[in-house]
């Protein structure tokens, strides 16, 4: 249950940091950074590419297998002088030079994960592995992205870092909550053992423009339903709550993370909290005084994409978490780190990406 300290922030090794590539020492080092963004062909990772390309000194460099990643994510900076991209399997180990490893190769959406779970399994293992075995061989830096799904199905609400979490190990999702568990007890014995300098982000529920269509996860799809005029799907109970941050916070908060001196986790994900069925009720009685800001908010946005949207109610898969919610006092004490994005301005983002990929102009 709750108050297990041992796994609170901030961890120190006992041992010193692996020296650096002795290219970082070289001329071209002083003007750039040179980062490695793994899976930055997929929807959080194409985002924090955009961001880290701004800086003028950094140097992107990006391997992933387009398993659930595509290349249009990152067009605009196809053949730019300080971008690279690479088809690479995660699985497999990786030959480059960099200073900074942000490690998000692996399918997020459960139907996704669940697919090949035991691809999902050798990602979320050999992958990291390999990607320590980077780190250590380079002095790397290393991020993780790692998810609130470790908590599980959570007996403590809202979810700090250091509840252990209740996960089924045998489950159909526990290639994706085990495997990430195992990932970051990775990161932390690569760190002890070897001083490698590890960061971990415990994502929550994130949404925004460039996530996959048909990706099954609940705010693409009601989003994709309320646009194509096809019934919202609430998965039963409808009871389960989910709290969903904006792309552009949560890159923001993984950048922020992966500058300050915090080892993690560090839970990262915006705290307002709702039901599965309120979130689809929105679209049909905008009952604006019972609900909390965010649902007022997700409410208004949804009934702008489609007020007469029918909701239906289907079956769920096992192991649903029944709820699920944040407490980010450490992003915000340690990182200086809240959500900023309201449902209200994130949402249009998104119909307006998914019309543009659908060719379902709004009716006037
Ligand atoms: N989006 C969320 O709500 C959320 C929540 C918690 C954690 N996360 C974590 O954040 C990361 C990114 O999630 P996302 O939503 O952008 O997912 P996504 O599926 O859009 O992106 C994952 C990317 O990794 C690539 N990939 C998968 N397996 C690979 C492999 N073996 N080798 C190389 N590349 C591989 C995919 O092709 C894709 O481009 C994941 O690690 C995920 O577990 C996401
Ligand atoms: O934040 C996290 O840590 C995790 O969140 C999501 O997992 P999940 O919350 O199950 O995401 P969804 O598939 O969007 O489901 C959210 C809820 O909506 C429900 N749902 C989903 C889809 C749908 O059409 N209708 C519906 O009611 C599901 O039953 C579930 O209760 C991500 O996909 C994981 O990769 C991530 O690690």
């Amino acid at each position: 249950m709750a108050n297990q300290v041992s796994n609170g922030s901030n961890h120190v090794s006992t041992k010193p940091p692996p020296e650096p590539s002795p290219l970082r020492k070289a001329k071209f080092f002083q003007a750039n950074m040179r980062i490695l963004v793994t899976g930055g062909a997929g929807f959080i990772g194409s985002h924090l590419v955009d961001k880290l390309m701004q800086n003028e000194k950094n140097e992107v460099i990006v391997v992933d297998n387009y398993f659930t990643g595509s290349k249009d994510n990152l067009k605009q900076w196809i053949g730019h002088p300080r971008f690279e991209l690479i088809r690479h399997d995660v699985t497999e180990p990786l030959l480059v030079e960099v200073d900074q490893i942000y490690h998000l190769a692996c399918p997020a959406s459960p139907i996704f994960y669940k697919y090949n779970p035991v691809k999902t399994i050798k990602t979320n293992v050999i992958g990291t592995l390999n990607m320590l075995g980077l780190a250590k061989r380079v002095g790397a830096r290393i991020l993780l992205t790692s998810t609130s799904e470790v908590y599980g199905d959570p007996l403590v609400h809202p979810q700090t870092e250091d509840y252990w979490g209740n996960v089924n190990p045998i489950g159909v999702r526990s290639c994706y909550d085990e495997g990430k568990r195992v990932a970051e007890t990775l990161m932390f014995d690569y760190h002890r053992q070897h001083g490698i300098e590890i960061r971990i982000a415990r994502i929550f529920n994130t949404y925004g423009p460039r996530m996959n269509i048909d990706d099954g996860r609940v705010v693409s799809n009601f989003i994709a339903q309320a646009i194509r005029d096809e019934p919202l799907t609430v998965q039963l109970p409808g009871t389960q709550t989910r709290s969903f941050c904006y792309v552009s916070d949560m890159v923001d908060g993984l950048i922020r993370l992966m500058e300050g001196n915090n080892t993690g986790p560090i839970n990262i994900g915006n705290p307002g909290e709702f039901t599965m069925t309120e979130l689809a009720e929105t679209v049909k009685e905008p009952d604006l005084g019972i609900f909390s800001t965010n649902l007022t908010d997700m409410k208004v946005v949804l009934q702008m994409i489609n007020p007469n949207v029918k909701i239906i109610t289907v079956d769920n898969t096992p192991d649903d978490p029944r709820q699920r919610k944040p407490n980010i006092t450490k992003a915000n004490e340690l990182l200086g780190w809240e959500p900023k994005i309201k449902l209200r301005d994130g949402i249009p983002l998104m119909e307006e990406d998914f019309r543009k990929r659908l060719e379902i102009p709004r009716k006037k």
